[in-house]
């Protein structure tokens, strides 16, 4: 017999339902636009390796790098920790970031969400590893709590902060469904 996933994957409309818009899409339109400002004036000694984090920084980059005027060229890595689940677990890499890629260059790290901050640090301490000439973060949405990384390390440039709930929208899932909303919802 077919297993019955359904208490474990609910239907996309009842999420959306059950949802509220906590940031509408103009305000993330926005944010993203002066995001973009923001890095067009800073001055870099090459093109930037811009590197979106998959899968949750693919709407954001997509968005900002229309917005961007200096010279980029574009990549990706893959590391997750939340799959299906809105607690976060231990980091899986997919794709971790190449020596050449990354060794002299300044890089750009591009996610979506900085919340516990053990994504974005782990990929950023990978890739300090290969010596870029400098790395910095941007990330769409900072979750406003306390639960950030002793170190102290996070993003140079944050889009918009958030309540501490779980958000999707903009790339951000609820089980894998609604990355695609142009605003951002909480459950
Ligand atoms: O700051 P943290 O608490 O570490 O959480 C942030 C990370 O969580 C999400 O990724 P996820 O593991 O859900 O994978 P996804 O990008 O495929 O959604 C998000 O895209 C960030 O990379
Ligand atoms: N979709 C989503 N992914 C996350 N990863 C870490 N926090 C969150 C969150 O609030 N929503």
């Amino acid at each position: 017999m077919a297993k019955d996933n359904s208490s474990h994957f609910p239907q996309p409309d009842q999420v959306l339902n059950h949802a509220e818009v906590i940031v509408s899409e103009q305000d993330v339109d926005n944010a993203i636009s002066k995001l973009a400002e923001q890095i067009n004036s800073q001055h870099y000694s090459a093109p930037l390796q811009i590197f979106c984090i998959m899968n949750g920084g693919l709407y954001f980059a997509g968005q900002l790098l229309r917005l961007l005027t200096i010279p980029v060229t574009v990549n990706y890595l893959h590391a997750t920790r939340y799959g299906d689940k809105t607690q976060g677990q231990e980091l899986q890499w997919l794709v971790k970031p190449k020596a050449e890629d990354i060794h002299n260059q300044p890089i750009m790290l591009l996610d979506d969400i900085f919340d516990e901050g053990i994504t974005l640090e782990a990929i950023a301490k990978e890739c300090e590893a290969f010596k870029p000439s400098s790395l910095q973060c941007a990330v769409l949405v900072d979750k406003n709590h306390q639960r950030k990384p002793e170190s102290g390390f996070k993003p140079e440039f944050v889009g918009l902060s958030v309540p501490d709930r779980y958000i999707f929208g903009c790339g951000m899932d609820y089980k894998g469904l609604w990355r695609n909303l142009p605003a951002i919802y909480a459950i």
